[in-house]
């Protein structure tokens, strides 16, 4: 084999924390920009050796007289998932200096000396006997507490026979683990005598019993002097035995695996040829990682593998009673999709999709039915995926391939029926250039076709018709219209205070004491406390922000607790005192929105993926430019539908202004000024038909000079001739209401069996009007002063 040439012209690879010392193997981890730069040249050119210099702080840069290790390059992994990554596996060849810094960008390259250590049949006899007894004591010791990882180990005796003996001390110093600041003093004494006297006494420390590691080391003398050290040469040829060692032992190793793993007959055809390919190819060559870190991937997915599912209905309702409270709408429906699952084994059933607010359990409930089915669970989030290739990977012919994420994800979970939940469906994003993800989703959950579902980088068919999906968005609106058809959607509704409560009592306290080591003899939380939190502390349909907060509370107490004597358990956190530790309430007082005291403005109920909110509505006159037309003038970072029915509420209003008496016959509303119309909290995107009753009343409002009742909230979608349409998203819409204290909500009459799914406690304090038209809008806002019959005496008012 060729001896490695290493060039006086190194590109450097800087790391923190670790240092590589000669003969010693090392895992980089490669993450910074400029190390990612270097190797990203290091696999399009093929180099064989690199430097590396260890640095103190992140921040500091190399300079003249800065030692470090020519490395050996044995394998380069690269992966893009969960984030960019390449791990590079290297064993140290020798010292350098570097003479001068011939560029910092995109990487440091350096102008070096090699050191040449002294050595060979110059050695003196004592140095060398030292040297030579150090290497008898550390070999046992190093197999025994497994100091090195197995496949080393293996030839670290040939190894250490291979490397000039100066080097056993630095492999000593590596394999006991040595602090960094040790380490990284043994790399700049370069004269051997010196590292001899530092490094010994480190691994004398490290035995323990100091006398009798003496003795063995040192029989003749108590300690050694080094007289007639002289120079010695590096023989490159020695690192090449260490490299071919290495090599040889990972693709015994592997070639063992691939002979134990039960591929399907297909696959095994294909790897066989793959392997006797890399048994002929040089380790330099970059083929040569491409083709081994594909084998490593396929030996590793479960071809065969599978949990053996247990399914008992009765069991899996207790199972998601205890993990989740409330829910049952939900429950119900997993229990009748497990039943069909248990009465027909083989039944390619739908693909359950619950659809909700962030926060309210979609993902732990998708864990549960893993639980239930007793098989394993990985979650994959689609969320800005907008790659084909990140779910089916990339062909290996692209440098730095990777199989998709399923794939990924079957390997993680190590069987091949795992619970797979697509996070975020709604969120995929569409076709990159380099084709659509929606495409290949769609292969993956159809029935059909997944049983030879072909991710490009294994370049085989996988099947992934054991695999069970469940997916999970926050809205229906986005989901992929092919995608959705594939989808049994399950509504997963945001909670009430009561819910919440119980949530927390149940399940988020008991989980945060266990995660911070306390119990409730250390901390208890009133129930005003809680309340306090969900009230005062939380805005959300979900119970995410909610646990964050106990979280905060248990970190908080259990610094207290640590400090303190038990005498002053349990801390007792209630309504007075957790502000000391959550700091003032954000949302403290938000009810007071609610009371709209001036003419011209009303409420509304709004609905997002985050769950329902209040949506104020302001309408203004303003004295219009001279000799411009008045005006409709809007505001609040709109949509275009939300814009059209701002039109059609103004127009409509415009039309019945004197049938209401608010202009006298014949007259325009938009004459004299231009109404402005505002949705204050202006940055936050709006959108969607169901506030058009919303301004008609706020509108009224401004034009009869009355305020709306107070504590009164609506939605609805309005038309031309002033028929009130039903909206969606009516149960997150009522339980915002009832947060904020409102007492009356008007709804679309057709919206009226959606109550049927409207926890009690809300319908007992909130005053529900269904509606048909604007007209009934209008009487409920103004508590019946605004009815045709009022004419006159709106009229009066004008
Ligand atoms: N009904 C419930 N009973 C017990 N715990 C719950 C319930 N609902 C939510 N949780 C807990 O709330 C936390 C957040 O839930 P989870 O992560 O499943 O929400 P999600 O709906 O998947 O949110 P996202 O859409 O943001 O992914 C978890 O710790 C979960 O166990």
């Amino acid at each position: 084999m060729e001896p490695v040439p290493i060039p006086e012209k190194l590109p450097i690879l800087t790391i923190n924390n670790e240092v590589l010392l000669p003969g010693a193997p090392m895992k980089l981890e490669v993450a910074s920009f400029t190390n990612q730069a270097l190797m990203k040249d290091v696999l399009t050119k093929g180099l064989k050796v690199i430097g590396v210099i260890p640095l103190k702080d992140e921040l500091d840069v190399i300079k003249k007289e800065d030692v470090g290790t020519v490395a050996l390059l044995v394998r380069i992994s690269s992966f893009n998932y969960p984030q960019d990554t390449v791990i590079v596996m290297t064993i140290g060849l020798c010292r350098f200096v570097v003479q001068e810094v011939l560029s910092s960008t995109p990487y440091p390259l350096a102008q070096v000396e090699l050191h040449k250590d002294v050595y060979e049949e110059e050695i003196n006899e004592n140095v060398g006997k030292v040297l030579e007894n150090l290497k008898d004591i550390m070999l046992p010791v190093i197999e025994r507490i497994g100091l090195l990882p197995l496949q080393y180990l293996h030839h670290f005796k040939d190894l250490m026979d291979n490397f000039p003996a100066s080097y056993i001390i630095d492999v000593c110093i590596h394999a006991i683990n040595a602090s960094f600041e040790e380490k990284l003093k043994i790399l700049k004494l370069l004269d051997l005598r010196e590292r001899i006297a530092f490094g010994v006494p480190l691994i004398m420390k490290f035995f323990g019993n100091e006398s009798d590691i003496k003795t063995r080391l040192y029989p003749s003398r108590s300690l050694p002097n080094f007289p007639g050290v002289s120079v010695i040469k590096f023989k490159s040829s020695q690192g090449k035995a260490l490299q071919r060692h290495l090599g040889d032992s990972d693709l015994e190793d592997l070639e063992q695996r691939l002979q134990k793993a039960n591929f399907p007959e297909h696959v095994s055809k294909i790897i066989n040829k793959d392997l006797e390919k890399l048994k002929r190819l040089s380790p330099y060559s970059p083929d040569n990682a491409v083709i081994r870190n594909y084998l490593e991937f396929v030996v590793d997915l479960p071809w065969s593998v599978s949990s053996k599912e247990t399914l008992d209905v009765k069991a899996a309702k207790v199972l998601l009673d205890i993990e989740h409270y409330g829910m049952d709408k939900l429950k119900k429906r997993i229990i009748e999709f497990l039943a069909v699952r248990q009465l027909k084994t083989n039944v390619k059933g739908p693909i359950l999709c619950f659809i909700g607010p962030p926060g309210v359990g979609k993902t732990s409930i998708g864990r549960s039915i893993a639980h239930i089915l007793n098989r394993k669970f990985q979650r994959i989030s689609l969320g800005g995926v907008s790659n084909q290739s990140d779910i089916r990977g990339h062909r290996r012919t692209y440098i730095g391939a990777m199989p998709g994420r399923i794939l990924h994800a079957i390997k993680a979970a190590g069987t091949n029926n795992p619970v797979i939940l697509l996070d975020e469906i709604d969120k995929l994003g569409s076709g990159g250039y380099n084709g659509d993800p929606k495409a290949a989703l769609l292969e993956v959950l159809d029935p059909e076709q997944n049983m030879h579902f072909t991710d490009h980088y294994l370049n085989v068919p996988f099947d992934l018709s054991n695999v069970t999906f469940v997916a999970t968005a926050n809205s229906a609106r986005t989901i992929p219209a092919p995608l959705y058809d594939r989808l049994e959607v399950i509504s997963v509704d945001g909670y009430t205070s009561v819910e919440k409560y119980h949530i927390a009592v149940k399940h988020l306290l008991p989980k945060q004491l266990d995660l911070h080591g306390l119990g409730p003899e250390m901390l208890q939380l009133t129930d005003d406390a809680i309340y306090k939190i969900i009230h005062e502390y939380t805005k959300e349909a979900g119970v995410r922000s909610l646990e964050r907060k106990l979280a905060a509370v248990c970190r908080s107490v259990a610094v207290k607790v640590a400090e303190s004597s038990e005498d002053t358990l349990p801390y007792i956190i209630n309504a007075d005192n957790i502000e000391d530790i959550l700091g003032m309430a954000p949302y403290y007082g938000e009810e007071i929105l609610t009371i709209p005291s001036h003419p011209g403005v009303a409420l509304g109920l709004a609905w997002t993926g985050k769950g329902g909110s209040l949506l104020v509505v302001e309408a203004k006159r303003v004295p219009k430019s001279s000799g411009q037309k008045a005006k409709l003038i809007l505001t609040g970072l709109l949509g275009s539908v939300m814009k059209e029915s701002a039109q059609i509420a103004f127009n409509w209003v415009r039309s019945a202004a004197y049938q209401y008496g608010i202009v006298k016959e014949g007259n325009d509303l938009l004459e004299k000024s231009d109404i402005h119309i505002h949705f204050p909290e202006g940055a936050i995107n709006k959108e969607g038909p169901s506030a058009g009753v919303t301004i008609a009343t706020a509108l009224m409002s401004l034009f009869t000079g009355l305020p709306v009742a107070s504590g009164l909230a609506m939605t609805g979608e309005l038309t031309l001739q002033g028929l009130v349409l039903p909206v969606g998203g009516i149960k997150e819409k009522l339980m915002v209401a009832h947060r904020l204290g409102m007492k009356k909500v008007i709804i679309p009459f057709k919206c009226t069996k959606t109550l049927a799914d409207i926890p009690s406690c809300v319908l007992d304090e909130i005053k529900i009007i269904t509606v048909k038209t604007m007209d009934e809008v209008i009487e409920t806002a103004f508590e019946g002063l605004a009815s045709a019959s009022n004419h006159n005496l709106l009229s009066s008012k004008l």
